[in-house]
């Protein structure tokens, strides 16, 4: 069956400088010579005069890729456009006459997969790129798009395969020269790669944590300032504050940009006991946000109860002395601490530097994380227990390992697309944005 052939525009909508209408399919050459754009030589700029029907549409600069050397691998086009809504109205009108329909979100990227421009990975990788915000991101989603995280995968593989070999020998040839003692050559093997899949779950947190953002909670008894302490840090009174205690009662979240890394800022209700349904389900909901977050902002005031707070403290926690300026003093209950005033301003720079150093500390590194998202950290562990399971099947015999070692193979092969791919084809593609 013949392929669409689709377009969409690459840039923004709106007005601008230029609009960017990017086409692909086997139809390609023929809507171009439709529209008057003829004697195009792969990939040059050319400017030509577009019509249709007669009508005058823009004088564009186009660009033609001959299959399969494209984005897509297939035969494609751009045409540089003036950027008024006017001129992509016409040029969009005139496509779609010619048969040319617009494209689903991420299609483009979905093609240039589908026609092994790139693995899975990359796909992901080319959609990480464009929502990056942060030079964090971005480097991950670059270093992603190089196809690093492929690689990473693709050296696990090679050492299942390597295990695999040694087990399928054994089935195949029972009675022959291969060693009878399988979990002897078989083993190391397995517990190496073990290992190595151990790392790299626990690298795993950094590299989904730099894409989705760092997530810090604050927490404390009512009325010790984390609201005030939230509005200070995202610089604007995004949280009501109030002298009575229980004021909070929702999670409020905020994105911010700390030392290059994405954070998201949590604001919760104060911890307490409380017979009022309202706000025992906001503590509830704080406690579990609190359980969830990478760094707890634990924020105390002069004369605080040592109440549920403190039995709710866990190590790691940095305690935020608020309301320097009314003197008095926080126990700082053996945490690292800083004195701030939500009031005045005072110690928040250096809170800000504080939670940034944390952040280098945990998010940095040399070598690149073989997980920056969930779907990766699932299958990723898939493979660890198959591995796992393999590794103790082989004691039983070789058809057992076999089993568990083709399993681990094929959570492995899910993450890039080499196989069992139809079924998450619609979840990867379908966060694109139109045009990719
Ligand atoms: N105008 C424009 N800018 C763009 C893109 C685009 O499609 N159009 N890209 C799209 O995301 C990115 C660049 N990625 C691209 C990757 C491969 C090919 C390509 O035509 N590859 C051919 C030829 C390679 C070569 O020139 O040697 C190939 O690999 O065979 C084009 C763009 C970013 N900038
Ligand atoms: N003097 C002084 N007062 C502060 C400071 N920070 C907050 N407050 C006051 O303390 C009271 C409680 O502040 P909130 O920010 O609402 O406290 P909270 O921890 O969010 O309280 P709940 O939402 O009830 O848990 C308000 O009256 C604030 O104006 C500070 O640094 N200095
Ligand atoms: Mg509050």
């Amino acid at each position: 069956m013949m392929q669409d052939t689709i377009f969409a525009l690459a840039t923004p909508p709106g007005r601008g400088a230029i609009a960017v209408m990017r086409l692909s399919g086997p139809g390609v050459d023929a809507a171009l010579t439709a529209l008057g754009a003829t004697r195009l030589k792969p990939r040059m700029a050319s400017v030509r005069d577009l019509a249709y029907a007669g009508d005058h549409i823009d004088q564009a600069l186009v660009l033609r890729f001959v299959a399969p050397h494209s984005y897509t691998g297939e035969d494609s086009a751009e045409l540089h456009l003036h950027g008024g809504r006017a001129v992509v109205e016409a040029a969009s009108g005139a496509l779609i006459a010619l048969g040319v329909r617009p494209a689903e979100p991420g299609e483009f990227t979905r093609r240039a997969f589908q026609n092994g421009r790139m693995d899975l990975a990359q796909a992901e990788a080319v959609a990480d790129l464009i929502d990056a915000e942060t030079a964090a991101q971005a480097r991950q989603a670059l270093g992603q798009l190089d196809g690093k995280l492929s690689e990473t995968y693709a050296g696990f593989r090679l050492d299942l395969l390597h295990a695999l070999a040694l087990v399928e020998a054994e089935i195949d040839f029972p009675d022959e020269d291969v060693p009878d003692n399988l979990a002897r050559t078989a083993g190391p093997v397995l517990d190496r790669l073990a290992e190595d899949l151990r790392r790299a779950v626990d690298t795993g947190r950094r590299g989904e944590r730099v894409r989705d953002g760092y997530r810090i909670v604050l927490i404390g008894e009512t009325n010790a300032g984390k609201s005030s302490l939230f509005n200070a840090l995202v610089e604007r009174e995004a949280a009501i504050v109030t002298p009575i205690a229980g004021t909070t009662r929702d999670v409020l979240d905020a994105d911010l940009v700390i030392g290059g890394y994405a954070v998201t800022l949590s604001d919760t209700a104060g911890l307490r006991e409380s017979a009022d349904p309202v706000e025992a389900e906001g503590v509830r909901r704080a406690r579990m946000r609190a359980e969830q977050a990478d760094l707890r902002l634990w924020v105390r005031a002069p004369g605080d109860p040592e109440g549920v707070a403190a039995a709710y403290a866990r190590p790691g926690d940095l305690v935020v002395a608020n309301k320097a300026d009314l003197g008095g003093s926080v126990p700082s209950g053996g945490f690292e601490r800083i004195e701030v005033s939500s009031r005045s301003g005072e110690g928040l720079s250096l809170l800000h530097d504080w939670i940034a150093t944390r952040l280098a500390q945990d998010l940095s590194g040399a070598d690149f994380p073989a997980v920056t998202r969930e779907r990766h950290r699932l299958r990723l562990n898939e493979a660890l227990e198959a591995v796992e399971a393999g590794r103790r099947a082989l004691d039983a015999g070789p058809e057992m390992a076999g089993e568990d070692l083709r399993r681990a193979a094929e959570a492995l092969s899910r993450v890039t697309g080499a196989i069992g791919v139809e079924d998450i084809l619609g979840e990867v593609f379908s966060t694109f944005c139109i045009g990719k």
